[in-house]
């Protein structure tokens, strides 16, 4: 998986998803009598995505005071939670990166400096004791010499722990690291890469020409405004979880699935040809169309809900573009000819 290379935040760009949060954010802004400015509906933006926890508490606790949100506390809530959260995670780990390793590289000077004064002492010391007959004076400058053996031994120590520290704290570090870039390469709602980490996946597939095949399939519900208008927007969203947690199923290890758009998912498989994919894809749409999901409270059928496909393999000329754009001409023909059904391109 290729590092995330922006910490800033990230936005879903498909224009059904955003249309329908506008929809609930701007009654937001009269509701409230909140300023419509960007750091406001960034910050309703994420309220009604709800996939900000964090700042959908301290929302609805300053409207349940105050009814609305003044610029300061705007400007401290975008600044905690939405802008900076995870570039200052960054920034961070890179200070603690920074101290462990001038922590651990003083101690090596430290042992350095001490090795080559004792190196130089005890070469003047093997010089006197070649020229000095008296036995008294040979007893004094080899005691010098254990002591200065021993102070040498405790810094070498000392550095030893330095650096067993500084492994195990760079250790701790490298995990921070992880769960930050999951953090900021995961769909919220499903758990699968967000669009940014798709598009880093793309990239790396693009620049790094040869290998074997590799296949890429959109995915998109069919009819899925209709669930939503008949089960309301939160059945939907748990659609689209199962749907992702469905194709994750049957998907290989090392195939990538991300969330493109609000319904639509993608499947990256790299060493995978389009025969092999399309036989995937194939039993992802068979179950989807066999599975009856229920609604939990009361056990209702939500009917019959189906995926429709759209899958390309990799030419040698292709850019991201190009690629993602035959695989997205495949699955509009998959819905032109009547949905539930896999297209190529
Ligand atoms: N619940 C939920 N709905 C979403 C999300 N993102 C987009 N939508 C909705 O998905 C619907 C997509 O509808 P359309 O693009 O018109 O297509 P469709 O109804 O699926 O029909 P076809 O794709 O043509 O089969 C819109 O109503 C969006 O509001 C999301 O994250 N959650």
């Amino acid at each position: 998986m290729p590092q995330s290379k922006s910490v800033l935040p990230v936005y879903d760009f498909s224009l059904s998803l955003n249309d329908a949060y506008r929809e609930k954010i701007l009654p937001l802004f009269t509701q409230h009598r909140i300023a419509a400015n960007p750091i406001n509906y960034a910050l309703l933006y994420d309220y009604v995505a709800d996939q900000n926890p964090e700042l959908k508490k301290a929302i609805d606790a300053l409207l349940a005071e105050k009814k609305t949100l003044e610029m300061k506390e705007s400007q401290e809530l975008y600044a905690s939670f939405v802008c900076s959260a995870s570039l200052e995670s960054f920034e961070t780990i890179q200070e603690k990166i920074h101290q462990v390793l001038n922590r651990a590289s003083d101690a090596v000077d430290r042992t350095f400096s001490q090795a080559e004064q004792a190196g130089d002492g005890f070469e003047q010391k093997t010089t006197l004791l070649e020229n000095t007959s008296d036995v008294a004076n040979h007893q004094a400058i080899i005691l010098d010499i254990i002591r200065e053996t021993r102070a040498l031994a405790a810094t070498t120590q000392a550095m030893q722990a330095e650096l067993t520290r500084a492994n195990a704290e760079m250790e701790e570090l490298r995990g921070e690291l992880i769960s930050v870039r999951k953090v900021a390469t995961t769909d919220g709602l499903t758990g699968l890469l967000n669009r940014h980490a798709f598009q880093d996946v793309m990239d790396d597939i693009i620049d790094h020409e040869g290998g074997g095949a590799v296949t890429l399939a959109i995915l998109d519900i069919d009819f899925f405004k209709q669930v939503n208008d008949t089960w309301g927007h939160p059945m939907g969203d748990s659609v689209i979880k199962y749907v992702a947690s469905l194709v994750k199923k049957h998907v290989a290890d090392h195939h990538h699935v991300a969330r493109y758009g609000g319904e639509e998912l993608v499947i990256v498989m790299p060493d995978t040809d389009k025969r092999t994919a399309w036989d995937i894809s194939e039993n992802i749409r068979c179950e989807m169309e066999k599975v009856r999901l229920k609604r939990k409270s009361d056990d209702q059928s939500l009917g019959e809900i189906t995926v429709s496909i759209g899958l390309t393999e990799k030419r040698d000329d292709d850019s991201v573009d190009s690629f993602i754009s035959r695989a997205d001409s495949a699955l509009y023909r998959a819905k032109q000819l009547g949905r539930n059904r896999i297209e190529e391109g």
